[in-house]
């Protein structure tokens, strides 16, 4: 039997999973036009500030590793020593791949990790409620994520000729922090890397290799900064954030 499945079956419920928080932030931003998108100012502090705000306050996240390109490691450990954030346990130096930026921020969990978070630097308005219960989630069933339904219908097309149109009520745009048993999303990722597998998100890991993940409540607030525009509708999402 997988070393996380003898965990997970031999969890005291009472215990609350050790739970470390992979915060890639080492990409190019190229859709943003070049600008360092985690940098940018999202009301009056650097967007990757708010992300590290909803982590840091999270109670079931123990520890929050930071990974990033190597030009950035300096203004990136200063702006956490701004923020104050506690649980910040090293910032270190992603890769050429997300995949490969996640999965060297695993390697620098500490050894008792059970529960690895992983959340997108870019999803600056990620909120309280959100973190708990895809946390509590993958602590029960060892790999969860948050999702929205979508809301446009969605055309499956090669070479701009529509093929099909999937049904609607079974699409859902999947959002981070997409959480994990530990040993399972490092040996998921670390296969997957060896593969070669061209993954754009964690989930796609684990599913690879047969496991099923559970979807949990996502937000339509908790948007990735990606393209310009998406800056504007975060700035008016700012103060809206927390509410039900
Ligand atoms: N090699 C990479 C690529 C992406 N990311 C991070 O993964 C998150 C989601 O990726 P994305 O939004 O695609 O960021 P970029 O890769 O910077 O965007 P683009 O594709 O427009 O270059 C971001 O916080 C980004 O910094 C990372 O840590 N390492
Ligand atoms: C992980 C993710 O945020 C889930 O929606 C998304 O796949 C990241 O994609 P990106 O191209 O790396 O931004």
């Amino acid at each position: 039997m997988a070393e996380w499945l003898k965990r997970l079956l031999k969890r005291n419920r009472e215990q609350q999973a050790f739970c470390t928080a992979v915060v890639p932030a080492a990409g190019s931003s190229t859709r943003m036009g070049g600008q360092d998108k985690i940098l940018l100012t999202l009301g009056d502090v650097p967007v990757l500030m708010h992300t590290l705000r909803a982590l840091d306050s999270c109670p079931r996240i123990q520890e929050i590793v930071v990974v990033t390109r190597e030009d950035l490691i300096v203004p990136i450990s200063q702006l956490c020593r701004e923020g104050g954030f506690s649980k910040v346990k090293s910032v270190v130096v992603g890769g050429a791949s997300r995949a490969e930026s996640v999965l060297r921020g695993i390697r620098e969990a500490s050894e008792g990790a059970e529960l690895i978070a992983i959340h997108d630097g870019a999803r600056p308005l990620v909120s309280q409620a959100v973190l708990d219960e895809v946390i509590r989630k993958a602590e029960e069933c060892g790999a969860a994520a948050p999702a929205v339904p979508v809301k446009d219908t969605i055309k499956q097309a090669v070479g701009g000729i529509v093929e099909r149109t999937p049904d609607r009520s079974e699409l859902f745009a999947v959002q981070t922090p997409q959480v994990f048993d530990a040993a399972l999303i490092r040996g998921a990722l670390a296969k997957a890397l060896e593969e070669g597998a061209a993954l754009t998100d964690d989930c796609s890991a684990v599913e690879r290799i047969g496991m099923k993940v559970s979807l949990t409540g996502g937000d339509y607030r908790n948007l990735k900064i990606t393209t310009p525009e998406d800056l504007v509708l975060a700035e008016a999402l700012l103060e809206w954030r927390e509410k039900p």
